[in-house]
């Protein structure tokens, strides 16, 4: 592929991103960092100065696209200068060997003076100072001092061997299913980036129309539900949408609530996503959970706020609503991007139902475990192709890095910043000295099959809820959803999760020693 073919492909890659209709798709956000990656990836390093050229107009205009988004930016940004950088002692080299006659690796470099010229796109250089011609740029010199080739030694200039990466997909070799985070060009492996950065929401327009869902049977939730929509239409004016159960709450307060919606059918709730541009939620993880649950596809930001016992997910303080929610209208937010698990029961009996049965999509983690049988479950696990371990205990937990404080915590698994992407296979009270949690990595498709000479059923529940038997020959598949649930922070993920972990769990407190013996206070 040409540098000129990668244009295109990053800008359709980056135009039909769903960040722009408002919806965060981690896929599309891989794009567009991706597009940068795959030219990375595939300009020719050793190539003519034709080449060099293509690759500098094609890196401007992936550039001038991923500016739409300020990660794009920041992204375009490290990577056109890491490359510009490269670049320069690519083409010093090219002009060096050529000045010594040296035509055996294949460079067809510059007759004039080593100097790049500024690539002319706004990105700033690379501070090298030019000792040699007086232009702007880098001179081979410079190269020649960082070591990059010595010509006294010109002829000892040994070439590595160079070679090309490729990732399997599925058992096949795919070009489309490039991992986007390691270059290898010149035979040195570097990786970009290891998963996502910090990700910043800036609103383009004003959002409009919010969902204000209420954990139930609290008065407190509910008294603050009714000043925080009453204060969201008089003050801000937006449209505010609820559960049945809350409008009826709401109306019995007072008349004033009549213009809050609601949906009516199953449809009308499926398409909740296309209308609704913020979800506010009032109660503790299991409300945040619930909200989740609410979108099989796309999730509008939520914003979570605390009124709970724990809160690992619920950031934000309820006393200062009105400061919380200006603060997330007016914009830019730090996000934390939860991936989602997405499950599927596969029936024996019923092969076909394979088709019919809907996804079950879960932030937590889906729990397979004995239920009210008394005998231990019989689990064989597969990972992608690979036999993993057969569960022979309580059950077993696939966690997502959110869950990751959750029930695989009180089972022994890790805890995990929820940014990294990884699927938690957690035993629960496993008949086993040596069966310790693992962490897969979040492209692995996990299959649990109860086999068929199982003493009894399995049982699977999702977050928590929703209890299914698997039966002898049944199999629950499971793998990283293509939707994740974006929430607010309050600070950034990292500090979130943090502070989360200290407050919530009190994690490693401990008395602090002091160098006389005597107890800090
Ligand atoms: N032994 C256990 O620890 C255990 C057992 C069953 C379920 N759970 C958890 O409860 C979750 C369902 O929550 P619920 O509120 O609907 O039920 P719930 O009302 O029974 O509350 C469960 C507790 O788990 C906490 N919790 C939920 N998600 C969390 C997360 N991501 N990180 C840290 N703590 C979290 C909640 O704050 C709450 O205190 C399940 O997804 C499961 O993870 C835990
Ligand atoms: N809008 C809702 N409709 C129905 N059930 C809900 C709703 N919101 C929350 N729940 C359920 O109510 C239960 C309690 O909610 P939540 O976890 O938010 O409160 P909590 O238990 O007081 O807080 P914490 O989880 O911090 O201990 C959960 O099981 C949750 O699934």
């Amino acid at each position: 592929m040409s540098p000129s073919q990668f244009s295109s492909a990053g800008e359709a890659n980056i135009s039909t991103t769903q960040l722009e209709n408002g919806f965060i798709d981690s896929a599309s956000l891989v794009n567009s960092e991706k597009a940068v990656h795959e030219l990375l990836q595939q300009t020719p390093v050793h190539g003519t100065d034709d080449h060099l050229i293509e690759f500098s107009e094609a890196l401007r205009t992936v550039a001038k696209a991923l500016r739409r988004s300020a990660e794009g930016k920041a992204s375009a940004q490290a990577e056109a200068a890491e490359w510009k950088r490269k670049y320069e002692i690519e083409k010093s080299r090219n002009q060096l060997l050529k000045q010594k006659g040296n035509s055996s690796g294949g460079h067809n470099g510059d007759s004039h003076c080593g100097c790049i010229e500024s690539l002319g796109n706004g990105y700033t250089t690379n501070g090298h100072i030019n000792r040699c011609c007086g232009k702007e740029g880098i001179c081979c010199e410079e190269v020649l001092l960082d070591g990059e080739a010595d010509p006294r030694n010109h002829n000892k200039m040994m070439r590595k061997a160079s070679f090309k990466l490729s990732w399997m997909c599925k058992g096949e070799k795919s070009d489309q299913h490039k991992h986007d985070i390691v270059s290898f060009e010149k035979g040195d492996i570097t990786t970009a980036s290891r998963s996502s950065k910090q990700i910043s929401l800036k609103w383009e327009t004003p959002p409009q129309t919010v969902l204000v869902l209420t954990k139930p049977n609290s008065t407190t939730v509910r008294v603050l539900c009714a000043d925080m929509v009453r204060w969201l239409r008089e003050q801000k004016n937006l449209n505010i949408y609820v559960e049945q159960r809350v409008k009826e709450e709401l109306l019995s307060n007072s008349c004033f609530f009549k213009f809050v919606e609601t949906w009516g059918d199953d449809r009308e709730f499926s398409d909740l996503h296309t209308k609704v541009d913020l979800v506010v939620t009032l109660g503790g993880d299991g409300t945040v959970l619930w909200a989740a649950s609410m979108f099989k596809g796309p999730v509008p930001p939520i914003v979570p706020f605390s009124l709970g016992s724990l809160g690992f997910m619920t950031p934000f303080y309820s006393e200062r609503y009105q400061e919380c929610l200006d603060s997330v209208m007016k914009g830019p937010i730090s996000i934390t991007l939860r991936h989602r698990l997405q499950c599927r029961v596969i029936r024996d009996k019923a092969k076909h139902e394979y088709e019919a049965e809907e996804p079950i999509l879960v932030l937590n983690e889906v729990t397979i475990d004995r239920g009210i049988s008394s005998y231990l479950t019989n689990l064989e696990c597969y990972c992608d192709s690979s036999f993993v371990t057969r569960v022979q205990g309580d059950g077993l937990i696939l966690s997502t890095t959110s869950g990751s404080t959750a029930y695989s915590l009180a089972a022994g698994g890790s805890m995990v910043h929820p940014q990294v992407p990884g699927i938690l296979f957690t035993p629960i009270c496993p008949h086993s000295l040596s069966f310790r949690p693992l962490i897969l990595p979040e492209h692995v498709t996990i299959r649990i099959q109860v086999p068929f000479n199982s003493r009894s059923p399995a049982w699977a529940s999702f977050d928590g809820k929703d209890r299914k038997q698997l039966a002898a020959g049944d199999a629950l598949v499971c793998s990283m959803a293509a939707w994740p649930v974006p929430t607010a922070c309050l600070e950034d993920s990292t500090g979130d999760f943090l502070r989360s972990i200290q407050d919530g769990l009190h994690w490693n407190q401990r008395k602090t020693q002091s160098s006389d013996g005597l107890r800090d206070l």
